[in-house]
């Protein structure tokens, strides 16, 4: 597990807020520690983490430094077959989208780590002749409650379950194909064949997270429409088959394995659900709906730290179990082999954000700080 901290820069709206005090401890060749201290009290005795961070980035660091230090060294990993997968970690506002998604698309340097990497890949797939039939699969998803919503499928509502392969699934209803064949309809997974393709889907499925839909009340359904449009999907979900059969074959004959990795990033809930030691509580303006979430985000971010720390430690039990987040994270946790896992903790400057600051860290550091 490789965990980075990245200190984002204070806001507009926080230039006239103290900073917190802070240094970078070199402690060793390969870790290091954070120092954190609140600038105000003078008698106030630093927090030192265990050496557990492998970089620690300034608020002057741009995305595609990020992008250097942690995405691009697994490249070759995930072009072998091996999957990779990538958390950011940190309370509300502290640069979690800033850093997996971006909000500037017009600058290469200023893409987040999951657009960055796509278009790293889609660059390397149009400079070899022979992968021109190579694209990249794409699923979102989010996951409240329990329950995962495809944002690829108007937010359908999907369920987690395990498989009789032992594998955990993200799967839609139940339904009926022609000729009564019966099928669990799968999470969506989008082929892009280029970035702009690519981008546009992500963002498409983004715009999907969270927000109330509410049907068009003179919405007429035209079921010859739906039944030609059924069988249409029938026929391609054949050919689909018969392709999967075919790729499987040929990942199989393969001497060097480079289909079929996968690249995870998740962009966490925001950790000011998670009460740790000294925060400021929210919880006075929550409504019960909201404390149930909270306190839902608050044992999936737990559970989370305790399976990164005894997959750390290579323990011959992983408690995959204790939650869904976990549950649907195995899959990516056991078939990453040597592959990679990392962390970034994403943490803000500002002395009014000490306690969440110091949370985050520590959170991170428990999990980077384990002896394998
Ligand atoms: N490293 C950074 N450099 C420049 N701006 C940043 C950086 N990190 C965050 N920001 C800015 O701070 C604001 C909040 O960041 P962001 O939305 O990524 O937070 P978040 O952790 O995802 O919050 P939430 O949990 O509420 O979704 C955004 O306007 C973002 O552009």
């Amino acid at each position: 597990m490789n965990v980075f901290a990245r200190w984002r820069p204070l806001a507009a709206t926080e230039a006239v807020l103290e900073e917190i005090d802070r240094q970078t401890n070199i402690n060793s060749p390969s870790l290091i520690s954070v120092s954190i201290k609140r600038r105000a009290s003078a008698e106030d005795r630093p927090w030192t983490s265990p050496a557990a961070f492998h970089t620690i980035f300034n608020p002057e660091d741009d995305n595609d430094k990020l992008y250097s230090h942690i995405v691009a060294p697994n490249i070759p990993r995930v072009l072998q077959g091996e999957n990779c997968s990538f958390f950011a970690y940190g309370h509300s506002g502290s640069g979690k989208t800033h850093t997996v998604i971006g909000y500037d698309t017009q600058e290469s340097k200023n893409l987040g780590l999951c657009l960055r990497v796509a278009k790293q890949l889609f660059d390397a797939l149009n400079n070899q002749n022979a992968c021109q039939e190579l694209g990249i699969g794409l699923s979102v998803f989010e996951l409240r409650r329990k329950t995962a919503f495809d944002l690829l499928n108007n937010r359908t509502q999907c369920f987690v379950r395990e498989g009789p392969d032992g594998k955990v699934h993200i799967q839609g209803d139940t339904e009926m194909l022609e000729g009564g064949k019966v099928r669990v309809r799968p999470i969506v997974q989008q082929p892009c064949w280029n970035f702009a393709s690519f981008q546009q889907e992500l963002f498409k499925a983004l715009e999907q997270r969270a927000t109330e839909w509410v049907p068009n009340p003179d919405y007429q359904k035209d079921q010859t429409r739906i039944d030609t449009i059924e069988a249409e999907k029938a026929r391609c979900e054949a050919r689909v088959s018969v392709a999967e059969g075919e790729i499987e074959a040929i990942i199989k004959l393969r001497s060097t394995p480079c289909l079929g990795a996968k690249m995870l990033f998740v962009d966490l809930a925001g950790a000011e659900y998670y009460k740790g030691n000294g925060f400021r509580s929210q919880a006075s303006k929550q409504t019960p709906q909201d404390r149930q979430e909270s306190r839902q985000i608050n044992s999936d971010l737990l559970a989370l730290k305790e399976v990164m720390r005894a997959w750390s430690q290579s323990q011959k039990r992983t408690p995959f179990r204790s939650s869904t987040l976990t549950m649907i994270l195995r899959e990516h946790f056991t078939s990453t082999g040597t592959g990679n896992s990392t962390i970034i903790v994403t943490v803000s400057p500002a002395a009014e954000q000490f306690a969440a600051t110091l949370n985050s860290l520590k959170y991170a550091s428990l999990v980077g700080a384990v002896k394998t």
